[in-house]
C-alpha cells in the first residue's frame, strides 16, 4: 500500500512532497478500483474527489475543523486518509466499513444520512455553533452539482449568505452529473461558470506561465488568484452565488491539488462563507469509468478491473417495471413519467427513450416532483413518479397536502422498498407503509411477483381521484406465486383446511408466508395464507376472515411501527374482532449495512423463524383470547 500506510492521520499529508502526494493519489485510485471491483460501491464519485479530498485535509484541520460530505457516497478518500486504509477491504461488507461516513468508525466522520442536499444545512448549524461558542474552528462542506439541485441546499444558502462571520467554506464538487448529466437552470448556470472559453484559456495560460517560474511561480499564482477573481468578473458572468451575497472562488481545476489548496486557503482566509467551485470529472483516472456513458461508474456492481466489464446482472424488479411503463405509455397517452435524477436506477430510461416529451427528470428534488405531479394530474394527465422508497420520505407533506388533499391521481412507484442493505440505515425503504397509512384516500399496493406488479400498476393508473402507491424491493423478483382463490381483493395462496392461523404475506413477504405455511402444515396446523395486494385501505374480507381464525400473523418488509400489521390490528379492533395478531416486520431501528438476505435473516423475516414463533404463540393462546365462537 506504500505511502498510504504512512497516513495514520490527515495531518501526515502535510509532510508529503508534491511528488509523494501525486503518488499517493494514484495509490488511492488503485486501491479504490480494486476494492470496489469486488465489494461494489461508489467508484465514479470517489475517483473524482481524490485531489479535492487530499487538498481539503491539508488545508483544514479535521476533526477539529469539520468536513461534511453531502450524500456521503464520495467519502472513501476521506476514510483512507483518516486512518482507515487498513480496513478498506471490508467496504460495504457486513460488520465492515460503511460506504458512507460513520460516526462509529471515526471522529472525522459526522453526517451518516445518505439523503442528498443536506450538507449545507448541517454546515450552517455547525458554523453558527462554533461562532456562538467562540471556537476558532472551520466547517468545510462538499456538495455535488447534483445535490445542489435539491431545494434544501438553497434554503441553507439563503441562510448562510447572511452569516457574515461564519467560518464556512462550501466546496461545490461540480462534475456536471448526478447519475446522468445534471439538469436544470442551476446546472446551466454552473456550466456557464466552468466553461467560459475566454476565462479558461486565459487562466490556463497564466497558470502555465507562472508555474514555470521557479520559486515565485506558485506565490505569484496565488496572488493572481484574487486578480483572477476580478478577471473572472470581466470574462465570466457572476450571478448565481454572488448575487446571494456569497463570496465565490473559482472555478478551479479540482484535479489540480495545488490549485485547490490555493483556493481553499484563500477561502479560509476570507473569514466568512465562501463558495469554492471545483471542476472535477466522475471516474477520473480510470478509463472504463470515465468512458462509462450511462453514469461513469456511479455505483458499479462487481466488474473486471482490466476491462471495466461489469459482471452480468439478472433482471431485477426495476427492469420489469421499466417494461410495464412502456406498455402503459403506449396504451395511455396521458401517462407521464417523473424521476428525481435517477432515470436509469428507477427504470424510466426505456419510457424516456420511447416518450421523451412525456418524461421529466426534475433533479434531486423529490418534493418538487410530488407537487409538480399533482399539477400534472390537475392538468389532466396521469403522472407516475418513480422513486426509491426512502427518498419519498422527503416529500411526505407534498404527498399529503398537495396530492391527497386535492385527490390528485398521481401514482408513486417505490423501488428499493423494504430492506435494501448495502447502503446502510438511511437507504432502507422501511418507512413508506407506515408514513403513508395516515394519508386520507391514498391507496397502497405491494405486489408479490411480476404478474401482480403488472396487475397492480394497471389498477393504480386507473385511479384518477386519489394518489396510489405501488412498492417493490431491491433485487430479483421471485417466480410467480399462483393464486388459488380470492378473498375480497386479496389473493389466497394457501388454504389447508382448519382455520388456526391466517397469515397475511405483504408484497415480497408473500413468499415467506408460503414458507411459513409449509412448516405449519407439517405440524398439522390449519393455515390460510393471503396476499392483500392492496394493503391500504384494509380489505374488509380479510377482517372477516380473521374472525374465523385463532391467530393472525402479518409479515411485511416495512418497519413494524404503524405498518400494515398495525393498521390491520386497528381494523380488527374497530370491527370488534378479537383474534390476536402477531406482527412481523423490520424492527423500528436504524439497521447497519449488510446484504439484504443477511439482514432479513438477522431480523427474523424468514419462514423458519416466523413458523416457530407462530407455533409458540398458538400454544400460549388461552380461551379468553379466542374468538367467541371457537372452543378448544
Ligand atoms: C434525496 C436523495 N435523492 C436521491 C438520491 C440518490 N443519489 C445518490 S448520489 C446521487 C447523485 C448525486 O450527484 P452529485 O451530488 O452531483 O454527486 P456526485 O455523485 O456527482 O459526486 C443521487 C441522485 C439521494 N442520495 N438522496
Ligand atoms: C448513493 C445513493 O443514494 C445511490 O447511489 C444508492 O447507492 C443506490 O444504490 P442502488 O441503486 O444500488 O440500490
Ligand atoms: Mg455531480
Amino acid at each position: 500500500m506504500g505511502l498510504l500506510e504512512r497516513i495514520a492521520a490527515p495531518q501526515d499529508l502535510r509532510d508529503l512532497s508534491d511528488d509523494q502526494l501525486d503518488l499517493l493519489a494514484s495509490e488511492i485510485r488503485d486501491l479504490m478500483i480494486r476494492t470496489v471491483a469486488t465489494n461494489t460501491g461508489h467508484l465514479g464519485p470517489n475517483l473524482g474527489v481524490v485531489e479535492l479530498t487530499l487538498a481539503m485535509h491539508r488545508v483544514f484541520d479535521s476533526p477539529s475543523d469539520k468536513i461534511v460530505f453531502d450524500t456521503g457516497h464520495q467519502s472513501y478518500v476521506h476514510k483512507l486518509v483518516t486512518g482507515r486504509a487498513g480496513d478498506f477491504d471490508t467496504l460495504r461488507r457486513e460488520g465492515g466499513m460503511s460506504g458512507y461516513p460513520s460516526r462509529s468508525e471515526s471522529d472525522h466522520d459526522l453526517v451518516e444520512n445518505s439523503h442528498a442536499s443536506t450538507a449545507l444545512s448541517y454546515a450552517d448549524g455547525l458554523a453558527k455553533a462554533f461562532t456562538i461558542r467562540g471556537e476558532d474552528r472551520h466547517v468545510a462542506a462538499v456538495i455535488g452539482d447534483g445535490a445542489l439541485t435539491g431545494g434544501m441546499a438553497w434554503e441553507a444558502l439563503n441562510n448562510i449568505a447572511i452569516q457574515h462571520d461564519s467560518r464556512l467554506v462550501i466546496v461545490v464538487n461540480d462534475n456536471g452529473r448526478s447519475y446522468t448529466p445534471t439538469i436544470g437552470g442551476l446546472a446551466t448556470a454552473l456550466t456557464s461558470l466552468r466553461t467560459n472559453p475566454r476565462y479558461e484559456v486565459l487562466l490556463d495560460m497564466v497558470k502555465r506561465r507562472l508555474n514555470a517560474v521557479p520559486g515565485i511561480g506558485a506565490v505569484a499564482y496565488d496572488a493572481l488568484h484574487a486578480v483572477k477573481k476580478g478577471l473572472k468578473d470581466a470574462v465570466a458572468p457572476q450571478g448565481l452565488f454572488e448575487d446571494l451575497g456569497l463570496k465565490y472562488v473559482g472555478p478551479v481545476d479540482g484535479h489540480d491539488r495545488h490549485a485547490v489548496e490555493q483556493a481553499l486557503a484563500s477561502a479560509k482566509r476570507f473569514g466568512g462563507p465562501v463558495i469554492v467551485h471545483a471542476i472535477t470529472r466522475k471516474g477520473y483516472g480510470y478509463d472504463p469509468a470515465e468512458r462509462h456513458e450511462a453514469d461513469q461508474f456511479h455505483s458499479p456492481g462487481p466488474f473486471d478491473v482490466q476491462t471495466g466489464a461489469e459482471k452480468p446482472k439478472g433482471r431485477i424488479w426495476t427492469d420489469h417495471f421499466s417494461d410495464a411503463m412502456v406498455r402503459l405509455g403506449e396504451r395511455r397517452p396521458d401517462i407521464v413519467g417523473i424521476t428525481a435524477a435517477m432515470m436509469h436506477p428507477v427504470g424510466l430510461d426505456a419510457f424516456q427513450a420511447r416518450f421523451p416529451e412525456r418524461t421529466f427528470d426534475v433533479g434531486i428534488a423529490e418534493q418538487h416532483a410530488a407537487t409538480s405531479a399533482a399539477g400534472l394530474a390537475m392538468g389532466g394527465l396521469h403522472p407516475v413518479f418513480a422513486v426509491y422508497a426512502t427518498f419519498l420520505n422527503r416529500a411526505f407533506d407534498q404527498v399529503l397536502m398537495d396530492c391527497a388533499l386535492h385527490r390528485a391521481g398521481v401514482t408513486f412507484v417505490l423501488d428499493r422498498s423494504g430492506v435494501t442493505g448495502d447502503d446502510g440505515a438511511s437507504h432502507n425503504g422501511m418507512w413508506d407503509m407506515s408514513l403513508l397509512q395516515v394519508v386520507p384516500g391514498l391507496r397502497l399496493a405491494a405486489p408479490r411477483d411480476i404478474t401482480r406488479l403488472n396487475e397492480l400498476l394497471d389498477e393504480a393508473v386507473e385511479v384518477d381521484d386519489a394518489p396510489t402507491v405501488v412498492r417493490f424491493p431491491k433485487g430479483p423478483p421471485p417466480e410467480d406465486i399462483p393464486t388459488i382463490d380470492r378473498l375480497g381483493n386479496a389473493d389466497v395462496l394457501v388454504r389447508n383446511g382448519t382455520k388456526d392461523v391466517l397469515v397475511l404475506g405483504v408484497g415480497s413477504m408473500a413468499e415467506v408466508a408460503v414458507g411459513v405455511a409449509e412448516r405449519l402444515t407439517a405440524q398439522g396446523i390449519g393455515v390460510t395464507v393471503a396476499d392483500p395486494r392492496w394493503v391500504k385501505p384494509v380489505d374488509p374480507a380479510l377482517v372477516e376472515a380473521a374472525a374465523d381464525h385463532r391467530l393472525v400473523v402479518t409479515i411485511e418488509d416495512n418497519g413494524v411501527a404503524g405498518g400494515v400489521g398495525s393498521s390491520f390490528l386497528q381494523a380488527l379492533t374497530a370491527a370488534d374482532v378479537r383474534t390476536p395478531v402477531r406482527i412481523h416486520g423490520i424492527p423500528q431501528e436504524f439497521l447497519d449495512h449488510a446484504k439484504r438476505p443477511k439482514i432479513l435473516e438477522a431480523i427474523g423475516l424468514t419462514p423458519q423463524a416466523i413458523a416457530l414463533d407462530t407455533i409458540d404463540r398458538l400454544a400460549t393462546l388461552t380461551p379468553e383470547s379466542l374468538p367467541r365462537d371457537v372452543s378448544i
